[in-house]
């Protein structure tokens, strides 16, 4: 299960009295995700998702709230944040940082499709270009800085073939983020996490429409080409070998360069990028494998997974950088 803090219907009434939404209608914990506490909260001024941070800290929190709003004002399907009279969308709930947001209809598509992939493809494009006036700026908090600390945490725990892939990718992905060409790559406020669990879809079976993408606290200013590589490891994937499979992920690309088309430069370093993506979630699984939190009641997700994908990826990819 995954409310780490319990939320009582006074509370949720209280948050909802501040925020002008009436009644408290319906309160109920959700059992999925592994980061914060997260409840449905249905009331007379509409349905939504209740989230009390558990390790993200107020300071941190404008950055990713402001992004939804952003992104949300402009369309984009993406949960808007309520705000109150005095235009705050974070609070407070149990001493931890706490946000209301609007509840997206429909459910996971968890076997993705050609043509789920170009709807995914087509709405990061649209992200991307919307971001391009978001004034607010944090970086991603698992970039490279972070890859590296965790990585040196890590090594002395890891196998000898796992600490040899690590040591060897990291190489990699220094040289890259060093070199002339990554630096030219465009960036801004991404997602940096949307996995097929991370975004919703509605309607009949075999006809169904992106109805949103949330799950935004990983958000952080990075290269576009990142982002996109995030998707296609996940979205465009046989999941049981990693393998990258050519008609979800060319069908992805082709439908996000519908509406951003990529540079040379993009096309040339996307292999490396899917490398750097499949390292980033190694890592971060690899970490919650071994540094488990305490409170921690769940299974946490099998780092060997993006292990198998970082080295299919390694297969693919050419080092020309
Ligand atoms: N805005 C939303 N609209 C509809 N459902 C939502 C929304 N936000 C969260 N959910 C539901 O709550 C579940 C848990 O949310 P989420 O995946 O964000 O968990 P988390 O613990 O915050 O993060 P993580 O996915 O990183 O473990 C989702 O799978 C989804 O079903
Ligand atoms: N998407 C991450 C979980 C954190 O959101 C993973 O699959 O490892």
């Amino acid at each position: 299960m995954a409310v780490f803090t319990p939320v009582g219907e006074a509370d949720a009434q209280a948050l909802l009295s501040r925020l002008g939404l009436g009644a408290l209608q319906g309160l109920k914990g959700i059992q999925a995700g592994i980061e914060n506490s997260n409840f449905f909260v249905d009331a007379e001024g509409g349905r939504f998702v209740l989230t009390v941070f558990e390790r993200l800290t107020h300071d941190q929190l404008p950055f990713y709230l402001g992004l939804m709003q952003h992104l949300a004002r402009k369309g984009l399907p993406v949960p808007a944040p309520a705000v109150d009279a005095q235009g705050n969308t974070l609070f407070s709930l149990h001493g931890k940082p706490a946000a209301l947001v609007s509840r997206l209809n429909g459910g996971h598509q968890l076997a993705p499709d050609v043509f789920h992939c170009e709807q995914l493809g087509q709405t990061l494009a649209r992200m991307h270009r919307a971001v391009s006036d978001f004034a607010l700026h944090q970086p991603n908090l698992r970039g490279l800085p972070w890859r590296q600390a965790t990585a040196s945490a890590l090594l002395p725990k890891l196998s000898a073939d796992e600490a040899e892939l690590l040591r060897d990718e990291m190489h990699f992905q220094l040289e890259l983020a060093a070199s002339g060409s990554h630096q030219e790559l465009p960036t801004g406020a991404v997602h940096a996490d949307l996995f097929r669990d991370n975004a919703m879809f509605e309607g009949l079976p075999g006809r169904e429409q992106l109805s949103g993408v949330f799950d935004f606290y990983f958000a952080g200013v990075d290269t576009f080409l990142f982002d996109l590589a995030v998707c296609l490891n996940d979205w465009c994937i046989d999941l049981p070998t990693g393998r990258l499979e050519e008609a979800r992920a060319s069908a992805l690309v082709a439908a996000y360069e519908t509406e951003r088309p990529l540079s040379a430069t993009e096309h040339r370093l996307l292999p490396a990028l899917m490398r750097a993506a499949a390292l980033r979630f190694w890592l971060s699984r690899l970490d919650d494998w071994h540094r488990p939190r305490e409170a921690e009641l769940l299974k946490p997700h099998d780092p060997r997974h993006f292990e198998r994908v970082l080295r299919q990826r390694r297969a693919l990819a050419w080092h020309a950088l």
